[in-house]
This record gives C-alpha cells, sequence and structure tokens, in this order.
C-alpha cells in the first residue's frame, strides 16, 4: 500500500496534472482481470480516493467476467461466449446481477475504507442505463445481452456533486421490463460520452495493445482512431480488447478528450496515466 510520503511526494509532482484536471470527471473502466489481489484493488481504491480528494471526479464501472464465470461454474452452469458476449438465458442473468451486486458493494466497502464516500448503482437505479436487447454475430439470439439505449447521467451527476465516487454495475433496465446482461466496456464508454468525461481508463489485465500478443514490449503507446478497423481485420486486436477498442472509438466520438487502454496489475496504474505526461499503455487517440 502507498505511504504517507509516497502519497505526498506524488501530490507534489501531480500539482500541474492536479490544476489540468481540476473538476473534470474521469471514468474508469475497472475490469474482472484487473481485480485480480487484494493489494491491487487496494491501489486501486487509494487512487480513485486520492484523485477525488484532490478536486478531479472519478467514476467507477465495473466488470466483473471471470467472477459470474465462477459462481455459474459452482451451480453446474458453463459459460457460453458468442463474440466476446456472456450468452445469457434468465437463470444466468440472475446469477450475473447477483455476483456484480456484491462486486459492486465490495468496491463501494473499499473506497470507503481507504477515506473516500462510495456509492453503488446498478443502471436500474433511476433508469441510469436503459437497455435493448443485443443480437450476437450472425444475429444470433444470445438472449438476456443488452447495449445501451439511453444514459440518464443526472442520478450520478448530483452522486458526483455531493463528492461521492460513484460505482456503477453493467446492468442495464429494458422498456420492457427485462433486466440486460451489458459488456462493461460498452457501458463505460457511454458513460464518459453521457457525463461529458474528459477521460476513459479501460484497466485490463495486458499492457495495453500490443502488436504482438506473445511480445510484451511491441506495446502501441498510442493508436489513431482510423488505425483499428485494419488492425482488427489483421487480427491483432481480437477478443476481449475489441469491445475495449469500440468503446474508446465511440467515446472519443461523443466527445471524451482521451481513452486508455491500461494494465490493471500495474499499481497505482491510474495515477501514472493521469499524473504523468508520458503515461502507461496505450492511449486511443482521434
Ligand atoms: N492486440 C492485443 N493486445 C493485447 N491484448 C489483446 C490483444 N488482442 C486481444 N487481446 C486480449 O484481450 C484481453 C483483454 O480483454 P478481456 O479478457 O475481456 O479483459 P477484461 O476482463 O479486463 O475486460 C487480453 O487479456 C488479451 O488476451
Ligand atoms: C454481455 C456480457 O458479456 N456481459 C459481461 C458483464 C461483465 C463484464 O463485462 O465483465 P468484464 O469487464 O470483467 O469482462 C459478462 O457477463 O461477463
Amino acid at each position: 500500500m502507498i505511504s504517507p510520503l509516497e502519497k505526498a511526494s506524488i501530490l507534489v509532482e501531480a500539482l500541474p496534472y492536479i490544476k489540468k484536471f481540476y473538476g473534470k470527471t474521469v471514468v474508469i473502466k475497472y475490469g474482472g482481470h484487473a481485480m485480480i489481489n487484494c493489494e491491487l484493488k487496494q491501489a486501486v481504491m487509494t487512487d480513485l480516493v486520492l484523485m477525488k480528494f484532490v478536486g478531479i471526479n472519478p467514476v467507477v464501472v465495473h466488470g466483473g467476467g471471470p467472477e459470474i464465470t465462477g459462481m455459474l461454474k459452482r451451480l453446474g452452469i458453463e459459460s457460453q461466449f458468442v463474440g466476446g458476449l456472456r450468452v445469457t438465458d434468465s437463470a444466468t442473468m440472475e446469477v450475473v446481477e447477483m455476483v456484480l451486486g456484491k462486486l459492486n458493494k465490495e468496491i463501494v466497502a473499499l473506497i470507503n475504507k481507504f477515506g473516500g464516500r462510495g456509492v453503488g448503482l446498478s443502471g436500474k437505479d433511476a433508469n441510469l442505463i436503459t437497455a435493448t436487447k443485443k443480437l450476437g454475430a450472425g444475429q444470433q439470439d444470445i438472449g438476456l445481452v443488452g447495449e445501451v439505449a439511453q444514459i440518464n447521467p443526472q442520478l450520478v451527476e448530483t452522486v458526483i456533486k455531493e463528492g461521492y465516487i460513484p460505482v456503477i454495475s453493467p446492468v442495464g433496465a429494458g422498456e420492457d421490463g427485462a433486466t440486460y446482461n451489458i459488456n462493461a466496456d460498452y457501458v463505460a464508454g457511454a458513460m464518459a460520452t453521457a457525463l461529458k468525461a474528459d477521460k476513459l481508463i479501460i484497466l485490463t489485465d495486458v499492457e495495453g495493445i500490443l502488436a504482438d500478443r506473445n511480445d510484451k514490449d511491441s506495446l502501441l503507446s498510442t493508436i489513431k482512431v482510423d488505425e483499428i478497423p485494419s488492425l482488427i481485420e489483421r487480427g491483432i486486436i481480437q477478443g476481449g480488447m475489441i469491445p475495449k477498442v469500440e468503446c474508446c472509438v465511440k467515446a472519443i466520438q461523443g466527445g471524451v478528450n482521451s481513452t486508455h487502454i491500461l494494465d490493471g496489475r500495474v499499481p497505482h496504474a491510474i495515477l501514472l496515466e493521469v499524473f504523468t505526461d508520458k503515461g502507461i499503455g496505450t492511449m486511443v487517440a482521434p
């Protein structure tokens, strides 16, 4: 964990960045694969609390894919994915909502433990996220998987203004009354746009976008939006990385200033990105 002395020295070096981002909103997608151990979770929470303390507004959108898969397995249900999206029947949806609810409160409790004031929300609270049914690749029916129809950000804006750190789980309210399971990357991108965030940071379990997935030194520190289709076509960006770049692109098109895919396994990755010139990971740029 970060010591008070380390915290102070970070703060001194961070002063110009604190001025730059003061009052701005930063949406952080905290992915299941980045929530790997207790120490790292605590480092992420101290980063969020520190940001809020200096006047920057973090908003967390969390995932929990590995934890959902683990719980389904314990219940004897095999997970099935189509194009990176979990096929979600109503029994699976119950488990998804349950696991995400538990993770949400764990994150909130950790924020509070480190001196912040976390508030957990699901997309159903005040219709924060409304969703419509999303079809899988080849128009396949993949059940209760949703796509974001609309974000109604007023509740989150109020929570931010009152000094809290909102923590949002990627569950959507369907106009048809159903509950939808939405990939957390898509929620983070849409939330960043709706909140007019300055930055979107996606924490995951790799260094960023690699030109060669077997070589961690092949990190692409910046990629431009118009390079992405070819990177996907050539199979360089695949699987779970596709929704991440797609959501960065949407966020940029929606007016977010900068989007980043970072290694959540690096302690204090968020501070290294926000409070240094060089940053870490991959920046997806216009
Ligand atoms: N070009 C690439 N560079 C790095 N990782 C990639 C790339 N293409 C695909 N990936 C994969 O994307 C994964 C991250 O997506 P995912 O597993 O869905 O993460 P999360 O649970 O954090 O949302 C990486 O672990 C890696 O296996
Ligand atoms: C439709 C769909 O696939 N939803 C995801 C929601 C959680 C998520 O996105 O978690 P990560 O960010 O940890 O991957 C799922 O059920 O796994």
